[in-house]
């Protein structure tokens, strides 16, 4: 059995008579940032949010989520109360649906500090202005004086993170931390949860759609279709050997990093919905190289290196550069 700190295990996610993910399984060891990635709807979300204990009512989940080798799938919400914010933490896209409008941003960063820890007010409130410092806020002592609705976007995100990581958990999960915010931002804020994980050795789930941020920032990948894993593995051998079609279209479709480069088609149609999925692999009605099995069974996660999983019936049978698949489409 993995020694990760977080272990999710064939982690089914529901929602009235439709399963958002199915039976999917992922590590993340201490101080890595897993990126999860995958285009919209394939259950990025949902899957971040039901390993905080955060899924809106109605959601039914099962299968197994461990951190540190506790088992929350059916843990009471008190066990969740007590983990986040200590072990675990939540950045999400919306810096403001967790920050409160009526505090100073100081005053909710001291509630949290004087939450876990005995400290004086006065301590918490000094820790508060490191932490703003930390996440790189100018002017910290004034800043905290300030209510969320006076920061810009990106200093928000910040005070987030300042929050997320205040009381030094063992893992963040931050789903499309910078989605909302102007590239420049965008890469600040990247670089500040980098530095964050090199600083205090926090491991970080990164959910995004957007392989350009995974290829940049890290450790390993876990790429994600219709709510199933596609492909799982260290970031550079999974961007070296995209050995599932469905990874191989998402590199395909990488803006070139020279300007001289041929820029490939996107894969073509829309991303398979859970209300209306097809027998077999989910991705095979957009996958150049689908199979009749294809079009039967869903392929399991088969292993391929050390840590390095793929789902795909044609492994063994693709071209050596499979982002040719795609490549041939373009004619
Ligand atoms: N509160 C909800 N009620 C019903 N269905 C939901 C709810 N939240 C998500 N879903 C459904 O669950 C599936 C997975 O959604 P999820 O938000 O996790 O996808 P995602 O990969 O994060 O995509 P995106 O990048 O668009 O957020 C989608 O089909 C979505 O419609």
């Amino acid at each position: 059995m993995s020694d990760a700190l977080l272990q999710v295990r064939d982690l089914y996610i529901g929602v009235r008579d439709l399963k958002v993910v199915r039976g999917l399984s992922l590590d993340v060891a201490a101080g890595e940032l897993l990126a999860v990635v995958g285009e919209s709807g394939a259950g990025k979300s949902v899957t971040a949010r039901a390993i905080l204990g955060l899924l809106p009512t109605g959601m039914t989940v099962s299968g197994s989520v461990r951190l540190d080798g506790r088992e929350l799938v059916g843990a009471p919400q008190s066990t969740y109360r007590q983990l986040r914010g200590r072990r675990i933490a939540f950045v999400p896209q919306d810096a403001l649906s967790v920050l409160s409008p009526v505090h100073t941003i100081g005053d909710q960063l001291a509630l949290a500090i004087r939450s876990v820890r005995r400290v004086s007010r006065k301590t918490a409130r000094d820790n508060a202005v490191a932490a703003l410092d930390r996440v790189g806020i100018p002017d910290a002592v004034r800043r905290a004086r300030a209510y969320p609705h006076e920061f810009s976007g990106g200093m928000r995100q910040r005070a987030v993170i300042a929050m997320a990581t205040v009381n030094d958990p063992a893992l963040v999960i931050a789903d499309e931390p910078t989605t909302a915010l102007d590239p420049t931002v965008q890469a600040h804020i990247l670089d500040l949860l980098d530095e964050l994980r090199r600083d205090s050795g926090t491991a970080v789930m990164l959910v995004t759609h957007d392989l350009a941020i995974a290829a940049a920032h890290a450790d390993r990948i876990l790429v994600m279709y219709a709510g199933r894993h596609v492909q799982s593995g260290p970031i550079e051998q999974v961007l070296a050997d995209p050995r599932a079609p469905y990874t191989a279209g998402l590199i395909a479709a990488l803006p070139p990093r020279e300007s001289t480069g041929r820029r490939l088609p996107a894969i073509v149609g829309t991303p398979a919905m859970p209300g209306s999925l097809p027998p077999g692999c989910a991705f095979a009605a957009r996958c150049p190289a689908a199979r009749d099995i294809c079009r039967v069974e869903e392929p399991a996660p088969f292993e391929i290196g050390p840590g390095h999983l793929v789902s795909c019936h044609r492994l063994g049978e693709l071209p050596g550069r499979t982002t040719e698949l795609f490549e041939e489409i373009a004619g």
